[in-house]
């Protein structure tokens, strides 16, 4: 199980280079997905609630039709950036509608 230790810049910074469309903001990662459509958003965001629940880690996301936007943190970690966040994203991006 990933760890809830805040992660220094660079090792954020080091992790998001093989993460496409990840970014570092205001001590979160984030990315901004679009989906096909609706139905597809909603799907997706299904997907990622059963990997939520397997992590016991929960991201804000925000959706307006076909968009999906992501928002990663740890607040158990003061809301700073742990390796939670970057297993999420791994798992986030592996359960994406193809773009
Ligand atoms: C007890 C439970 O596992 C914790 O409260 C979890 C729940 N989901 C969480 N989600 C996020 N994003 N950060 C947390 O620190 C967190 N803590």
């Amino acid at each position: 199980m990933a760890d809830r230790t805040p992660l220094s810049r660079a090792d954020i910074d080091a992790a998001l280079d093989d993460m496409e469309g990840w970014v570092f903001e205001d001590d979160t990662i984030t990315k901004a997905y679009t989906c096909a459509d609706f139905q597809e958003a909603v799907a997706f965001i299904v997907r990622i609630g059963f990997h939520a629940e397997e992590l016991a880690h929960h991201p804000e996301l925000f959706n307006v039709y076909n968009s999906v936007d992501i928002t990663l943190t740890t607040h158990d970690a003061g809301d700073t950036v742990t390796e939670l966040d970057l297993e999420l994203a791994r798992r986030i991006d592996a359960v994406a509608p193809e773009a």
